[in-house]
């Protein structure tokens, strides 16, 4: 089977839509990838009440692209974008300046929890955690935000699904947007990530101070921030100018991961944040094909490490093919309904019970 991803693309395109029109025409097909005889998309309806009339349009494209070829795996999510309107003008406000003096740690309005998600190093699957759980939370019913305030790496626009850059119509107030039913910005849509890599500490704390005083975040149970890794200018101004009702650790396994995520944890510590728990991501494989597990990089060690410190175990999350798949085509895994979405169920409700969410 070596169907070009073009092919696929114009016959999903060419599904019609109830009221006129093509998914093409009406541009809703989103992150559209082929890895092999998987075809994996997504279709964005413009508001919550069309995505409802939608999901036969869905079996039809699943069922157009299967009769494409013998032996295809064809899987298709149905989202709303959520009623923000088109971006009247460009956004007009500048993001990245000196930080505005204030007198103390403040709150952000009208957000009731904020969670600071942190890791020792990168790529330890804090952003994927970030976004996964953020996902689950708004699932199980709660009003979430998620906050991508990694200037030099944002992943959540890609993890998320969402590229546009937010208008700000009066030059003060930028309007997040939303993706999966979650309330999302990223200090990356706002910032040529050329001039962003330049800047220095005050510049970073005067945009996250931006993120999170200009942004019309609404009314939230928590706000999710996913913090650069490592313990730098980000973490500590989040810590002194807002209430963070507490942080979060990801953690890989391996030893030397966690070596990097004790210093995370001190950090915090120092700053008077309280650490909510420890999550360990990338815990253990399970063979599609026999089921067998696998403990690639060991298994435990994070829940060991919490029990010593004597701070919550919150979950532990397998090393997962399709948690990567969709994560890089903009659907968390978190949104469907298999063996790891249920994982991250279990996680939310695990946040929601215990107040943190
Ligand atoms: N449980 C998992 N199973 C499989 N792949 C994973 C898992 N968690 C994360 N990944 C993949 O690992 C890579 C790194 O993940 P991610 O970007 O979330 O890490 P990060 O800690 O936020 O890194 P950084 O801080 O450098 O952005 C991504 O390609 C992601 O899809």
């Amino acid at each position: 089977m070596a169907l070009a991803k073009e092919e696929i693309q114009a016959r999903v395109a060419a599904i019609p839509v109830p009221g006129g029109g093509t998914l093409g025409s009406r541009d809703m097909v989103r992150a559209l990838q082929v890895d092999g005889a998987t075809v994996r998309f997504v279709i964005e309806a413009p508001d919550a009440a069309t995505a409802a009339t939608l999901e036969p349009v869905r079996q039809a494209a699943v069922a157009a692209v299967q009769e494409m070829a013998e032996g295809l795996t064809v899987s298709a999510v149905l989202t709303a974008h959520g009623a923000a309107p088109a971006a009247p003008a460009p956004p007009s406000l500048k993001v990245g300046r000196h930080p505005t003096p204030q007198a103390g740690p403040a709150p952000v309005a009208g957000v009731d929890r904020i969670l600071a998600i942190g890791s020792g190093k990168g790529g330890v699957g804090k952003s994927t955690v970030s976004s996964n759980l953020a996902v689950a939370l708004a699932k199980a019913g709660r009003r979430v935000g998620l906050l991508d305030a990694d200037i030099y790496g944002p992943s959540q626009p890609r993890m998320m699904g969402v590229s546009k850059r937010p208008a700000s119509p009066d030059g003060k107030t930028i309007i997040p947007l939303q993706a999966h039913g979650v309330t999302m910005m990223s200090i990356g849509l706002m910032v040529d990530p050329e001039k962003a890599v330049v800047w220095r500490g005050p510049m970073l704390m005067g945009a996250l101070q931006q993120m999170l005083t200009q942004v019309a975040w609404g009314e939230l149970d928590v706000l999710i921030i996913d913090l650069p890794p490592g313990t730098g200018d980000v973490q500590l101004t989040l810590c002194q100018k807002t209430h963070v009702t507490g942080a979060v650790i990801v953690s890989t396994p391996q030893d030397v991961a966690l070596l990097d995520a004790r210093k995370a944890m001190d950090m915090f510590k120092t700053l008077n944040t309280p650490l909510l728990g420890l999550i360990e991501n990338m815990s253990t494989f399970y063979c599609p094909h026999c089921g067998e597990e696998t403990q690639i990089f060991g298994h435990g060690g994070v829940a060991h490490e919490a029990e010593r410190l004597g701070v919550p175990f919150l979950g532990a999350l397998p090393i997962d093919l399709d948690t990567r798949l969709s994560g890089d085509a903009g659907a968390p895994v978190a949104l469907g309904d298999g063996p790891v979405a249920e994982a991250y169920a279990a996680l939310a409700r695990r946040f929601i019970d215990g107040g943190m969410a």
